[in-house]
């Protein structure tokens, strides 16, 4: 266990009860949309802002207004865009917000790059000097979004110390991540990850017809956007989705 993992966190905290059944982790874009989340049956709160590509960031305004509704009821992880534009990112600034818990940082467009797991690393740093913990992401069409295959960032993940890796997809439009592995791949990598004493995160695309076999991997949280909204993932969160889900996730237990 690395040390950012051993810390005493909301996040730690909320996984260290032995429980099988994965947590929920919903998505949301502001302040309106948390109540919904949490009366659904979220187990954990993200900071996102969908109109922004797979990993958009809130901006640090309305990061902290959420923070505080969340009031620490929930850990709360936020995205901050993909490491290719980390240099000038507003989303900086959320490095600096308390109350923030993990964050995540996506690979697109890094496949090429040589230097990328440095930056990473130097990003890991910058995070963990403010408290955070650091989620890699691993991007389940990886080739089309021209980033790290899972393999390597999972490599690069257990280098780092990263706490968590999140399987997410990068193109919205279309497939889910069970639909871009084939299940053995898929299953191999989730076991690979938790071997690695790395906490999994599945997300990417997952509809509700999905839950059954994505709990099936044993992951430690589902996540979603798209599937806890009233339309597509740039529509506003809804309670009821995000009850189904979570029901749909303890009657698969
Ligand atoms: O962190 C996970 C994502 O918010 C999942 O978004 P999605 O369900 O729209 O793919």
């Amino acid at each position: 266990m690395n040390h950012i993992q051993s810390l005493e966190s909301p996040a730690n905290a909320l996984l260290h009860h032995g429980s099988h059944s994965p947590k929920l982790l919903v998505s949301v874009r502001d302040v309106s949309e948390i109540e919904d989340a949490i009366a659904g049956g979220a187990d954990w709160i993200d900071f996102k802002e969908p109109h922004d590509g797979p990993l958009g960031a809130v901006s640090s305004n309305q990061a902290c207004q959420m923070v505080r509704v969340v009031d620490s009821r929930l850990p709360v992880s936020a995205a901050l865009g993909e490491l290719i534009d980390w240099q000038s990112a507003p989303s900086q600034q959320l490095l600096k917000i308390p109350g923030i818990d993990v964050v995540k940082l996506g690979l697109a467009g890094c496949a090429s790059l040589r230097n990328w797991e440095s930056t990473w690393q130097d990003l890991y740093q910058q995070a963990a000097d403010h408290g955070k913990q650091m989620a890699a992401v691993a991007y389940a069409d990886w080739s089309r979004a021209e980033a790290p295959s899972p393999d390597a960032v999972l490599e690069a993940a257990i280098k780092t110390g990263a706490s968590y890796l999140l399987i997410d997809t990068w193109d919205k439009r279309s497939r889910s991540t069970l639909d871009c592995f084939n299940p053995e791949e898929l299953a191999g990598l989730v076991k690979h990850v938790r071997s690695s004493e790395i906490r999994t995160v599945l997300a990417g695309n997952l509809r509700l017809a999905d839950i059954s076999s994505a709990v099936e991997l044993e992951t430690d949280i589902l996540a979603v956007r798209g599937a806890a909204c009233r339309g597509d993932r740039t529509d506003t969160i809804n309670y009821q989705a995000v009850r189904a889900i979570k029901r749909a996730i303890v009657s698969a237990r």
